[in-house]
């Protein structure tokens, strides 16, 4: 097969960068065939090493660098920047948010067919290092201790590292101090080749507003050795722990958590702020990592859902009512869908902890509940939608354009699965006004959009 292709395997050519790929890495052409090797970028020139060829594309290596792009930064050769999961660090943030604009500009073309459509600038953060209040951590064993870190790429051969420059530092040293203390009171890991062992991972998650840090600790196992010694241990190290649980997966899955958890000690929830809302987070919910970021983007989703007071608004996959209550201090009446039962839970505890009584929250699948109530005669006049990466189930989608709301406000954190379901919305009837891609994931290629669509 490679005999016909221009390039083959183990060949070292000269190159210059055309483009990125959505997960940033460079592309480079040789007579119309693309190459993609990490690390370039965009208009720099290049020897690299053909390390794979298939049929429509191949793959290198970056072996000298001739001309640099303005917007490459020098990182330093650490374990935190070769293997944290942050595929953009090597460029400016300038340049990342050029990368993500971009990026959902010619997937909305592509995908969406949607030539038209007004893309704003992409929000970005002022201070874009040490945002996320959140971490899950996978727990390995060398050479007889308790290790934990990043996954290498495509494997899972653990990094011992707790140093990681999007964590928050105290997600950073929660994770520190588990791992200590397993280690001191031989708390073993779990081996997930022979499925023994104890702990699977460590998650950690702060409300970077109140100060309140949450640990979960994941094991394979029933019981945990030394479980008090433990608790008394993290309760000591890390004066802002309100809650440790523990969440048991005893099966043989890269799925993190599993279906049994206990609290071991304090609240069941942490609390955080968005603006002035008060949010109850227990362990399994849905929280976004970006506090700083996270406000900016539900000020553009209430924005695009224009509310006077009247409305009656769904807000479908609303996690723990956060857009939710914020919806419902504009409209008359705000329904919540969410899979996850903790969640509702939290959202109605939400609801009561902010004095808000406009808004009823109801757990299931959006796409099972919504055409539900539809057919019962409900509707809506705004309808918001925040699906997970894979975007909305094609019968929610149907429901939404048999129901024709006034307006669909869609908040996605994959613009491809976005591309796809606004070009339904649009074959359905509706008409996407504006995007607003906002930077919730600096350094990743991650990029989230709040879209405005009305009914023509
Ligand atoms: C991106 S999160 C958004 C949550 C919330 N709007 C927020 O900003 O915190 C997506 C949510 O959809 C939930 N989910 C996933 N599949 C679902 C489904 N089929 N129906 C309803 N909710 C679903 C997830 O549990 C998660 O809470």
């Amino acid at each position: 097969m490679s005999a016909t292709l221009p390039v083959q395997k183990n060949d070292y050519i000269d190159v210059v960068f055309e483009d990125l790929t959505h997960d940033g890495a460079g592309v480079a052409k040789v007579d119309g065939y693309p190459l993609f090797i990490p690390n370039g970028l965009p208009g720099e020139k290049a020897k690299v090493k053909v390390i794979k060829v298939n049929k429509g594309y191949g793959i290198g290596r970056l072996v000298e660098l001739y001309e640099k792009s303005p917007y490459r930064v020098d990182i330093p050769s650490t374990d935190a920047n070769k293997y944290g999961g942050c595929q953009l660090e090597h460029i400016s943030y300038e340049g990342q948010l050029k990368f993500k604009e971009n990026q959902v500009r010619q997937v909305l073309t592509r995908i969406g067919k949607l030539e038209d459509i007004k893309v704003h600038s992409i929000l970005g953060m002022k201070n874009p290092w040490h945002y996320r209040n959140k971490a899950q951590v996978p727990v390995g064993e060398k050479d007889g201790r308790l290790i934990a870190g990043f996954f290498k790429p495509r494997s899972h051969e653990i990094v011992d590292t707790n140093e990681s420059l999007i964590q928050l530092p105290e997600i950073n040293e929660a994770v520190q101090a588990v791992k200590e203390i397993c280690n001191e009171l031989r708390i073993p890991a779990y081996d997930e080749e022979t499925h023994k062992g104890v702990v699977r991972h460590i998650m950690a998650r702060y409300g970077k507003h109140t100060g309140e840090l949450m640990v979960v600790i994941i094991t394979r196992t029933v019981d945990i050795p030394n479980k008090s010694k433990l608790v008394e241990e993290i309760v000591a190290r890390l004066p802002k722990v309100k809650s440790i649980v523990h969440n048991i997966n005893s099966k043989r899955t890269n799925v993190i958590l599993g279906e049994k958890t206990s609290v071991l000690w304090g609240n069941e929830v942490i609390y955080d702020y968005i603006g002035d809302v008060k949010f109850a987070i227990s362990a399994l919910s849905f929280y976004q990592v970006n506090p700083v970021q996270t406000k900016v983007l539900y000020d553009k989703a209430l924005e695009y859902a224009g509310l006077n007071g009247e409305e009656s608004v769904i807000d479908a996959y609303c996690g723990i009512g956060t857009i939710s209550l914020f919806l419902a201090q504009k409209a008359k009446k705000v329904f919540g869908v969410e899979v996850v039962p903790e969640a509702i839970e939290d959202a109605k505890r939400n609801a009561e902890l902010n004095g808000i009584t406009n808004a009823e929250f109801a757990a299931g699948e959006a796409e099972v509940v919504i055409p539900k109530w539809y057919k019962e005669g409900n509707s809506a006049d705004v309808l918001v939608v925040d699906p997970p990466r894979k975007g909305c189930d094609e019968a929610l989608l149907k429901t939404i354009i048999e129901m024709k709301p006034k307006k669909v406000v869609y908040v996605s954190c994959n613009p491809a699965t976005l591309a796809r379901d606004l070009r339904i919305l649009e074959d359905g009837g509706y008409k996407t006004l504006e995007v607003q891609p906002v930077d919730m994931f600096p350094h990743t290629t991650h990029v989230e959009c709040v879209s405005q669509l009305v009914l023509e």
